[in-house]
Order: structure tokens, then C-alpha cells, then sequence
């Protein structure tokens, strides 16, 4: 290992790590480039307004040799990426399995001259994506606004801003790598344990920064409104995509549109994760702890199994270090091949190795005890990290799913903009123990908004009487718009789902074949005689939302488990 490592040779700034020192662009200079900045101007009412499809569509398919400059190409990147994903997933009743080539091209060419991929990714959403608010004061969360969001909430920017400040706050860990190197080479005991307790205060730190996700990112708004613009095409069949995403003016060249190969042309990516934020990884190598692929037993840790399993990209951790920047990606790589931290401790603080030193040199044993006891510290810390990120994950994604879609989200994005409560044309007599209709449609959106929050509205205490306001609208084709009327996919039925949808549906008083009592009560009613087949179309939707979102975490809750405890093994036990 030689201290000569130097971070400028990797893109990594000694004042802002894996962020871009230069002050990202609010705006592409070059005229050539308005035609992308007058869509941004206005991105969110156009996905809003339902009309950036058409203005996608209307774009020329510019070229990118007129971007100069680093900050010039990043900017364009993280335009192309929010313009693709509001395309894709701005309306989830109607997911495209194309880009049209006004994205597609430049950005798959931006994207392979900046060694990464064409999807959206946490250098594009995080470091590329912020500005100091007092250029003069330092690199810290109070001090950071964001430039770029698909919803204009303070809940994204937070959450982009949450995983900068963490970057942020680990330079002064990038900027000691050097030294700790050199104190291994040089055997500087003292000087490591002074490295380590600085890494040690920057994890803490980092623990804390992200903790602070909660005073300003809403659960809900996260995983209903933030998450699913974030979702990439690989393994998302269920939310339309079960072939990936076509590139067009890349990938089709030269092909019929009807050809069924086309299918095999289909990009498949991962979505944006802060896991391809690069200063995690570099908290696990240096300390050196390992990551196997998910699922892998103890025993089936070989090396050798290890390499397969790498080679297969079974390995979660290592496959996001492809949607870095090269030079990051490649700076990481140096770490791994390189670092021998932990080994060294493991040498200098054995049990033998510290007999030896105990008569001759007791000032030496006291220093590399301290140097075993801060170098466990800092495996702890990062655990603790990971214990907090793991919380986090189930009040941001597993909670929300379970409790499932407010009625907007269920809503047509048509149905919503037609709702305009009104008296019924035809007059319907109410069946005995109904209320009268006229209440029933003054009560519309006091139903509406029970709903929403899953609690009853005033006087209407339970779910059959909630079932009946239920039935009465769905009798004045009101609700009728709020779904989508399609047969339920076998393949997403509740029982195979991980959600527990049948709990939630008496909740939310959306019965289903799957809560039976409700559903033939339903259809024994001749009021309600079709609503069961609407709520079974409510229910697919429901459905196909949670699939656009998310399994509801379930594999990410056991991937994260193996890699907090993975992180633990790390530590060294004093001989
Ligand atoms: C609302 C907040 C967050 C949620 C809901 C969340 C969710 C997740 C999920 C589901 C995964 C599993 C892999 C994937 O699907 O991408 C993951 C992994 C990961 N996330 Fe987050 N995340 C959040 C915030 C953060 C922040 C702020 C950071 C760090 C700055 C972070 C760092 C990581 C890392 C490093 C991994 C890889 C697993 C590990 O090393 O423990 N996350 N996150």
C-alpha cells in the first residue's frame, strides 16, 4: 500500500469528496441547450398538467459535444434523468416502456463518456444536485439547497439533501486516507489511532445527519409521491415493465417497431439508491468489512463462492458502484485492493504479538489496545448507522405500505380532475337502513376524506354503514371514475403479494373476492349489484401501485439485516 495515493486522481475533492468542488449550473449556458431548460422550467406542471409527454416528444435530438465543461455535462445528466423518469412514471395508470430519443440519445451518450448509466442515480439526484445557500459558509445540511425535484416538496429536497450532507460530512475522513495509509505503512500507531478517532466522530456525525431525515420528510410523501419517480426497470413487471425500457434512436435502430426482439433490446436498470452514494462504501472498506450476496449463509462464504456470486453480480453493494462515476467507482476499487487497515490491527494488537511487548514496552501495548478499541468503535458506529438507516426504512417504506394508497393515489389522474361532486341525474330509492341519496352526495366529500385518513367520518361509525355511502356512490358513478376496472393478475394476488392486502381492505372498506363476506354481501344487494367487480378493479390498482413502489420492503429489510450484521463480524475481539 503506498501513501502516494493521491484523491485529485480519482475525482475526489480534499474540501468536498465524492460532491463536485465547482458550484453545480442552475442553467445550461449554450442557447443551443434552452430547448431542455425551458421544459425544466416548468417540469412539474407539466407532470402535474399530465403534458410532458407531449413535450418530450416535441424536443429536438440535440447533440452534447456543445457541452464543455464537467459542470456542463452533470447538469445535463441530471436534466435527461428527471425528464426520463417523470416520462416514465409520471403517470402510473399509464407507464411507458420507451424514452423517446430526444432523451434516449444524448443521454446514453452523456452517459457512456461519463463511464456510468442512463438512469437515474444518486450522483445525478444527490451530488450533482445541490448549491451552499452562503457560498461563504461550509459544506453542511443548513447551509445546502437543492436545485432539482420532480414533486417541488421540501420532503424530496430534504431527502436528496439528507444524503449530500452525509457525503459532506465524510470529507474530512477522504481527506485523511492518505495519512492513514502512510501511519500503516510507517507503523505510526499514534498517528492511526488519531485517524480513527476522527473517523470515528465523522460516523457519528453521519449517524446523526441522517437521523435528521425525519424533521423535514413525511413517510407518506416519501414512499407515495418521492420513491416511485425513483424506481428504475429492472424486475418491474408488475408496474408495466416486464421487459425494461427501450432506448429509442439507440436501441432500435434499424428495427420494425412490431418486432418482437425488440424486447431483448430493452434496458434494464436499477433504480436511484443512496446506496450508490460512495461514502458508505468507503466507511466498509477501510475498516474492511465484507458483503456477500444476499442470502448467502455463513458457510457458503467461501472465497471461491464469493467470487462466483461476484461474477453473477450477486453482490447488491458492488452492483451499485456501476451507477457511480467511473473515477469514483475506480477510486473504490483502489481502496479494496489496497487498504489493509483492518489486517494491520488484527498483526498489531494479537494476542502474541502484545505479550511480547508487555514488559519491554507497556506505553506501546496501552497505545495499540487504544488503537483495537477505537478501530472497533468505528465498526460499532457504522452498525449503528446501519441500525438507524434499517428504522428508517421501515417507517419510510415497510409502514406506508402496509397501510396502502390514500384514495388520490388510487385515483385516474382523468377521474381526479372530473370529480366535481353533484346531485344524481337519476333517482335512486335507497334500500332500507340506507341514507337517503341527497345526504349521501352532500357527504361525498366528507366520505372522501374518511378515506383518505382511514377514519370514519362523524356518524358514519362502521364499515358497513361506511360499505353503504360506498354503494350509493358507486351507484351515482362517482367512485366508478376513481378506478381502474380491470381483472386482478393472478400473479398479484394478496397471497402472493407481501403485503397484507385483506387486512388493510376492511380497513379502507375497499372489499375484494379476497375479504368474501363483504363481497357477497355487496352482490346479494341490488344497489350494489357491480360494485364488488369495481372494488376488485380498486384493488388491481392498488396492486399495481405497491409494485411501482416497492415489494413493501420485504427483500430490502432481509438485504439490509445481512449487511448490518455483515458489518458487525467486522469487529476484532480483544485476545
Ligand atoms: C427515507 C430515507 C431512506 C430510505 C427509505 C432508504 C431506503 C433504502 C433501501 C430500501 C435500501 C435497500 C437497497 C435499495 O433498494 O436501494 C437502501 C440501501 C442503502 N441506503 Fe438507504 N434509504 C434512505 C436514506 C438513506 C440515506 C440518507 C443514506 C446515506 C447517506 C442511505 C444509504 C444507503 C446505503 C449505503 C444502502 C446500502 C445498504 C447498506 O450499506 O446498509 N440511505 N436504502
Amino acid at each position: 500500500m503506498s501513501s502516494a495515493i493521491r484523491l485529485e486522481d480519482y475525482d475526489v475533492s480534499p474540501i468536498t469528496g465524492f460532491l463536485p468542488e465547482e458550484p453545480a449550473l442552475t442553467r445550461l449556458p449554450n442557447p443551443y441547450y434552452e430547448p431542455w431548460e425551458r421544459i425544466n422550467d416548468n417540469l412539474q406542471a407539466f407532470i402535474i398538467t399530465r403534458k410532458l409527454w407531449v413535450q418530450v416528444e416535441k424536443l429536438p435530438v440535440l447533440e452534447t459535444d456543445q457541452l464543455s465543461t464537467m459542470p456542463e455535462k452533470r447538469r445535463a445528466f441530471t436534466l435527461l434523468a428527471f425528464f426520463a423518469h417523470a416520462y416514465i412514471w409520471g403517470d402510473r395508470h399509464d407507464v411507458r416502456d420507451y424514452l423517446p430519443a430526444p432523451i434516449a440519445v444524448p443521454w446514453v451518450r452523456l452517459a457512456d463518456e461519463m463511464e456510468m448509466k442512463p438512469i437515474i442515480c444518486s450522483p445525478s439526484v444527490v451530488s450533482w444536485n445541490w448549491r451552499k445557500l452562503d457560498p461563504e459558509s461550509p459544506l453542511e445540511l443548513d447551509n445546502m439547497t437543492v436545485l432539482q425535484t420532480f414533486t417541488g416538496s421540501t420532503d424530496e429536497a430534504w431527502f436528496y439533501l439528507i444524503t449530500g450532507a452525509v457525503e459532506a460530512r465524510a470529507v474530512e475522513l477522504f481527506r485523511r486516507i492518505p495519512g492513514i495509509f502512510e501511519a500503516i505503512e510507517k507503523e505510526d500507531h499514534q498517528a492511526l489511532v488519531e485517524h480513527l478517532g476522527v473517523f470515528h466522530a465523522v460516523l457519528s456525525d453521519c449517524t446523526h445527519i441522517l437521523e435528521r431525515m425525519y424533521e423535514q420528510c413525511d413517510p407518506y410523501v416519501f414512499y407515495w409521491k418521492i420513491h416511485p419517480f425513483l424506481a428504475g426497470w429492472n424486475n418491474m413487471k408488475s408496474a408495466g415493465l416486464p421487459h425494461g425500457v427501450l432506448y429509442h434512436g439507440v436501441d432500435d435502430i434499424d428495427m420494425d417497431p412490431d418486432d418482437p426482439c425488440l424486447n431483448s433490446r430493452r434496458r434494464r436498470y436499477a433504480g436511484g439508491s443512496a446506496a450508490q452514494a460512495s461514502g458508505v462504501h468507503v466507511f466498509d472498506i477501510l475498516l474492511g468489512v465484507q458483503h456477500y450476496p444476499t442470502g448467502l449463509s455463513k458457510t457458503e462464504r467461501s472465497d471461491d463462492k464469493r467470487k462466483d456470486a461476484k461474477l453473477q453480480g450477486g453482490n447488491f453493494l458492488e452492483a451499485m458502484r456501476t451507477y457511480m462515476p467511473g473515477p469514483h467507482r475506480r477510486f473504490l476499487e483502489y481502496l479494496d485492493r489496497n487498504c489493509r487497515l483492518r489486517d494491520y490491527v488484527l498483526t498489531a494488537t494479537g494476542a502474541s504479538v502484545l505479550d511480547d511487548l508487555r514488559v519491554r514496552d507497556p506505553a506501546e501495548v496501552a497505545l495499540r489496545t487504544q488503537l483495537l478499541q477505537v478501530y472497533n468503535a468505528c465498526v460499532a458506529q457504522v452498525r449503528a448507522f446501519r441500525d438507524s438507516h434499517i428504522k428508517m426504512v421501515t417507517r419510510y417504506i415497510v409502514s406506508p405500505a402496509r397501510k396502502g394508497p390514500s384514495l388520490v393515489n388510487m385515483m385516474t389522474p382523468q377521474a381526479k380532475q372530473d370529480f366535481r361532486p353533484s346531485p344524481p341525474t337519476t333517482p335512486i330509492t335507497p334500500a332500507p337502513g340506507q341514507l337517503p341519496l341527497d345526504d349521501v352526495v352532500s357527504d361525498t366529500p366528507a366520505v372522501l376524506e374518511s378515506m383518505e385518513s382511514q377514519t370514519p367520518p362523524e356518524g358514519i361509525s362502521n364499515l358497513s354503514s361506511r360499505l353503504t355511502h360506498l354503494t350509493s356512490l358507486f351507484s351515482l358513478q362517482r367512485l366508478r371514475n376513481y378506478v381502474v376496472n380491470e381483472p386482478i393478475s393472478p400473479a398479484l394476488t394478496p397471497d402472493s403479494s407481501s403485503v397484507d392486502f385483506s387486512a388493510h381492505l376492511h380497513d379502507s372498506a375497499i372489499p375484494s373476492r379476497h375479504t368474501p363476506d363483504v363481497y357477497n354481501n355487496l352482490q346479494s344487494n341490488p344497489l350494489s349489484a357491480g360494485i364488488a367487480d369495481q372494488c376488485e378493479g380498486a384493488l388491481t390498482l392498488k396492486t399495481k401501485s405497491q409494485h411501482v413502489v416497492g415489494s413493501g420492503g420485504t427483500d430490502a429489510m432481509k438485504f439490509l439485516k445481512q449487511v448490518r450484521d455483515e458489518t458487525k463480524e467486522a469487529q476484532i475481539q480483544p485476545m
